[in-house]
């Protein structure tokens, strides 16, 4: 085996104990989200509001977008992880609205 390939195989080693990482801490981000969008549903359910809010959802991508660019992140990836992310909270607030009998789906007509 070559110098350059030994180095190689130590950088890639290197690379991917700084995605373990990552990945690891994208873990812990994404709990403690949901941790706080869980309560955000409990919340909606005791007072009877509607599981999405789609003028938040657009600001929220609105600022996350310009992160992105800023970041160096394509804006087009940034909107559709975001996007991933609260179609399942929303997925969470409505059945925690069905749960409390407060359920109606988003969209749907009281
Ligand atoms: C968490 C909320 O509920 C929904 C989920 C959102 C999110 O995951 O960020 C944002 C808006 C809502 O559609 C909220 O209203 O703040």
């Amino acid at each position: 085996m070559s110098d350059k390939t030994d180095q190689a195989k130590a950088k890639l080693l290197e690379l991917r104990a700084s995605i373990d990482n990552i990945d690891a801490a994208l873990v812990h981000m994404l709990a403690e989200r949901f941790r706080c969008t869980k309560a955000v549903g409990h919340l909606k359910a005791v007072h009877d509001l509607p599981p999405a809010d789609p003028a938040r959802e657009e600001r929220q991508i609105a600022r996350l977008r310009r992160l992105a660019d800023d970041a160096n992140l394509d804006p087009d990836f940034a909107e559709k992880f975001l996007n991933f992310i609260i179609r399942e909270v929303i997925r969470h607030h409505e059945a925690i609205a069905e749960e409390h009998g407060t359920g109606a789906k988003t969209g749907e007509k009281a």
